[in-house]
């Protein structure tokens, strides 16, 4: 069964514990998106964590160097899974795998702006990464791009890895995305722009289940 993760992308801290509240049934995974964990920083991860027990919490740090040294205390405070870029170093990545285990938690590899997807992705797993991340970017989605054809070529690799996908999911594709092979569907505006977030999480819910 693919999981569901709510991408919280507010600056503001109260108004992403709301939404948090409001959507928390209908979801596997609690995002905080870049923009929102370098606001709000480790306090958000504890108190989310606190609120939410039994959800993951994603903190998406979107790391580039020092992998280790940064992703440690957001999985001391609570995260289950980090984010470290496909575009840093091996080093870095490895780093970032390592506080995982050392947390009983999970890294993942995001392939946003990497040239060559399945080769990194390959390396990555080879290395122990838990979750590969295909991801269209905010701002790569303003220029009309979608993360389905990247699906296509990293769930076709077959790696031993958890497959996860980003970029403008909705309702009229969470169902497909699943079927092409995500293990994981993050979805931001499609939920926290809807009139009732509580209401479009649960359709994609009920989608997901469906598929
Ligand atoms: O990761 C994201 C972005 O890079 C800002 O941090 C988004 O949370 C992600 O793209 C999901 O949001 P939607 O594309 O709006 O579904």
């Amino acid at each position: 069964m693919a999981e569901i993760q709510m991408a919280l992308d507010s600056l503001d801290f109260d108004a992403t514990m709301a939404l948090a509240e409001q959507v928390a049934p209908y979801v596997d995974i609690l995002e905080i998106g870049t923009p929102c964990i370098k606001y709000n920083g480790l306090k958000l991860v504890k108190a989310l964590k606190a609120a939410h027990p039994d959800k993951k919490i994603l903190v998406d740090l979107k790391t580039m160097d020092a992998g280790e040294y940064e992703a440690t205390p957001f999985f001391e405070a609570g995260g289950d899974i980090t984010t470290v870029l496909g575009a840093s170093d091996m080093a870095t990545m490895k780093g970032v795998i390592k506080a995982a285990n050392a947390n009983n938690a999970e890294a993942q590899i995001d392939l946003i702006g990497v040239e060559d997807k399945a080769a990194v992705a390959k390396e990555a797993a080879s290395n122990g990464a838990h979750i590969i991340g295909v991801h269209t970017g905010l701002d790569a989605q303003a220029a009309g791009q979608t993360p389905f054809e990247d699906l296509k070529t990293i769930a076709g690799l077959g790696l031993n890895v958890k497959v996860s996908v980003a970029g403008g999911i909705n309702k009229d594709t969470i169902q497909s995305t699943v079927q092409a092979g995500a293990d994981i569907v993050v979805v931001g505006a499609a939920i926290y722009g809807a009139p009732s977030p509580a209401e479009s999480a649960k359709e994609l819910r009920a989608l997901v289940d469906a598929a």
